[in-house]
């Protein structure tokens, strides 16, 4: 898997690949790694397919009691520590999650590392997954504030390309979602084969460049 997120400007921008793997066999390619939460908030699943699925289930549903309870959404802060605790809880037990909670609450946009070792971290730019080394090459080396969101999603989309170009345990689409004042937006979904031709575009040969 490769999955990052980034604070900028507009927000935060968000992309995954959708590749499952057990070992050498590519169980999937259409897993969806970036959760919608709710309309404000975004979460990404790298590590365990089942124990991701799980735990995000069951913090979208903590998430919507807590708004039932106290009239007001969850702030990023508070869903990232409600994941963080109870991965804690399960701590050693063999739980494998690495995660990203992004979202805009009131104190705008919002960004956290979470994982089943019990970290939690606050930040404005993670990739996370066997493919983030490749993808840190590619974001860290274009990162800027003030981006616009256009040129972040391209950022965002060239560093899950690149992953999966290395990366064998990562593949398929690369989703791209924004969250911005108003929520989440999806942005893109492209088959990694496809962008590959828009980075690489084929040459003409010699015989057509005769044409
Ligand atoms: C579908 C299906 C079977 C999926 C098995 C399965 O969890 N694969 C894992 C890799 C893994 C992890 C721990 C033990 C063994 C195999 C996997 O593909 N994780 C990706 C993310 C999840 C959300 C799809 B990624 O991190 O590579």
């Amino acid at each position: 898997t490769t999955t990052l997120a980034f604070i900028f400007k507009e927000g935060v921008m968000v992309a995954a690949d959708s590749r499952a793997s057990m070992g050498g066999y590519i169980s999937s390619q259409s897993v969806k790694k970036i959760i919608e939460i709710n309309p404000y908030m975004l979460g990404t699943m790298a590590g365990g397919a089942a124990d991701c699925q799980f735990w995000h289930r069951n913090l979208g549903i903590k998430c919507r009691l807590h708004e039932l309870a106290n009239k007001r959404r969850i702030s990023v802060a508070g869903a990232s520590k409600l994941l963080a605790n109870i991965l804690y809880s399960y701590r050693g037990m063999g739980l494998s999650v690495g995660t990203m909670i992004a979202g805009w609450d009131e104190q705008g946009p919002g960004l956290y590392y979470v994982d089943s070792e019990g970290g939690r971290l606050k930040g404005t730019r993670f990739s996370v997954g066997s493919g983030s080394p490749y993808a840190y090459g590619v974001l860290d080396s274009g990162y800027r504030f003030d981006l616009s969101v256009e040129e972040a999603a391209e950022l965002a989309r060239r560093a899950i390309y690149h992953a999966t170009f290395r990366d064998g345990a990562s593949g398929g689409v690369a989703s791209v979602y924004h969250v911005g004042p108003n929520g989440w937006k999806k942005l893109s979904g492209d088959d990694v084969g496809e962008l590959h031709y828009k980075y690489y575009p084929v040459e003409p040969t010699a015989v057509e460049q005769e044409m």
